[in-house]
């Protein structure tokens, strides 16, 4: 508690600092922002088995009758669209339930609790270790005893053929084998894309050990041991969300592209008068109905400000154009009022040459020029924009719009929803 109010006066004293004021504001703010996570994995453990004997009135000595542990549970990873937008929501260590221990009576132990981990579509899955390999290697099972074979008494007559210690291990990993999961591949790589959230496994749990009602035969007509649970498998996975949105708004700083995400969408990103509101991008969806009354829906992230020389790294440099290659469409957002910094031809040829300088693959995803603050300008500048967006290519189309007082946003949806139509035809 006193540390979290340290922070809250750390955080006001860093606001009051003059000419710092906007940027921490903004940092203040702003949620963390995570597109690579790793983390690690453990499927549940396998309930021991039990080693029990039937006891009834008149039957002092019945059969065998110890149930089996439960498997223990396993880790499952499935994308939701919509609710989570990046990684930052991940924990670093998940692990399903361990299986309950079996009983007399052979009552079986129940099965551990599956667990599914949530990401949003578009992450790239990677098993990177597996953290027990080493007990994995060979095509035997480690089994462990609740109580060793081999030390109950041994029958007067002596035995031929292999001992009770060998015998129980040949069935235990019979037994095991025939209940043994399908092989993963390995390493484990999923592309999570949006499939409706189907369920694929991380790590499997561990199966459940057996009851000593499985170690009976000729030889052996009281076996007084059960097998232990096997350990869940247990890997670390790097994931990586590598398509960002469906249609990312590029724009030089202060451009409104926050304005525009939070009246287009219901996303809450910061808007500021000042360079760098946006330090993030932020992530909303459209939903809306086609003109063919099919309904379209799109992810739109407001992709933090691009600056001169980003494509050498200056301002957030590599960092927003990693976020840019993850947009499978992008719109630019230009100021076109006479406020703006630079006049709006300058900053469509700045943003034109960043990308171009980056990836020139990142100029055929272009697809809408946004001429923004139309409420502000006068038809000189949108037309001078028009005619350089013309020259440079043809298909492009700019679209005037105010931001702020929401005027021009049923062309541009409908505009934008072509694009994507298009998109995921092709
Ligand atoms: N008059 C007018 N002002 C606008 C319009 N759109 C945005 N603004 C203002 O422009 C300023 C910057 O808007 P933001 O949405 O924060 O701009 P941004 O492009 O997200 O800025 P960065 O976070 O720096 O990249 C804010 O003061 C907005 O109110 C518009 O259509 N008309």
């Amino acid at each position: 508690m006193i540390f979290g109010n340290l922070m809250f006066i750390q955080k006001r004293k860093l606001i009051n600092l003059g000419g710092l004021q906007s940027w921490t504001r903004a940092i203040a703010t702003q949620q963390k922002f995570k597109d690579k996570v790793i983390i690690k994995v453990k499927g549940g453990t396998g309930g021991a088995g039990c080693s029990s004997f039937g006891r009834e009135k008149f039957v002092p000595y019945g059969p065998p009758d110890g149930g089996n542990g439960g498997d223990g549970g396993s880790v499952y990873i499935a994308t939701r669209p919509g609710i989570f937008n990046n990684l930052s929501h991940l924990l670093s260590h998940y692990k399903a339930d361990s299986g309950t221990n079996g009983k007399g009576g052979n009552c079986h132990g129940s099965l551990g609790s599956s667990s599914i981990i949530y990401v949003p579509p578009g992450t790239i899955v990677k098993e990177i270790k597996n953290l027990n390999e080493e007990e994995e290697q060979g095509s035997s099972y480690p089994v462990q005893w609740v109580q060793r074979p081999g030390n109950e008494r041994l029958p007067k007559v002596a035995l031929e053929g292999p001992s009770f210690e060998e015998e129980a291990e040949r069935q235990a990993q019979e037994l095991l084998h025939s209940k043994s999961p399908p092989m993963d591949p390995y390493p484990i790589v999923y592309s999570m894309m949006d499939d409706g959230g189907k369920p694929r496994i991380l790590c499997r749990g561990g199966i459940g050990g057996f009851g000593n009602v499985h170690f009976l035969n000729e030889k052996n007509r009281s076996p007084k041991f059960a097998t232990k649970g096997l350990k869940g498998q247990s890997k670390v996975f790097e994931l990586e969300l590598k398509t960002l949105c469906d249609i990312g708004l590029v724009g030089l700083p202060n451009a409104g592209k926050s304005t525009l995400l939070n009246s287009l969408t219901r996303a809450s990103s910061t808007v500021g008068d000042y360079e760098f509101t946006t330090l993030q991008p932020h992530l909303g969806t459209v939903r809306l109905i086609s003109d063919n009354h099919i309904p379209v829906s799109f992810r739109l992230a407001d992709i933090p400000g691009l600056i001169e020389g980003a494509s050498e790294g200056r301002g957030l440099g590599f960092e927003f154009l990693r976020h840019v290659e993850r947009a499978k469409l992008l719109c630019m957002v230009i100021d076109i009022s006479p406020r703006a910094k630079i006049s709006c031809t300058e900053a469509f040829q700045q943003l034109w040459k960043e990308l171009e300088e980056y990836n020139p693959d990142l100029l055929k995803r272009l697809s809408v020029v946004i001429a923004n603050k139309a409420d502000l300008s006068s038809q000189k500048q949108l037309q001078g924009l028009e005619e350089m967006v013309f020259n440079k290519r043809r298909t492009i189309r700019v679209i005037p719009i105010s931001a702020t007082q929401r005027q021009g946003m049923d062309v541009l949806l409908r505009c934008m929803a072509d694009a994507y139509s298009n998109l995921s035809v092709v």
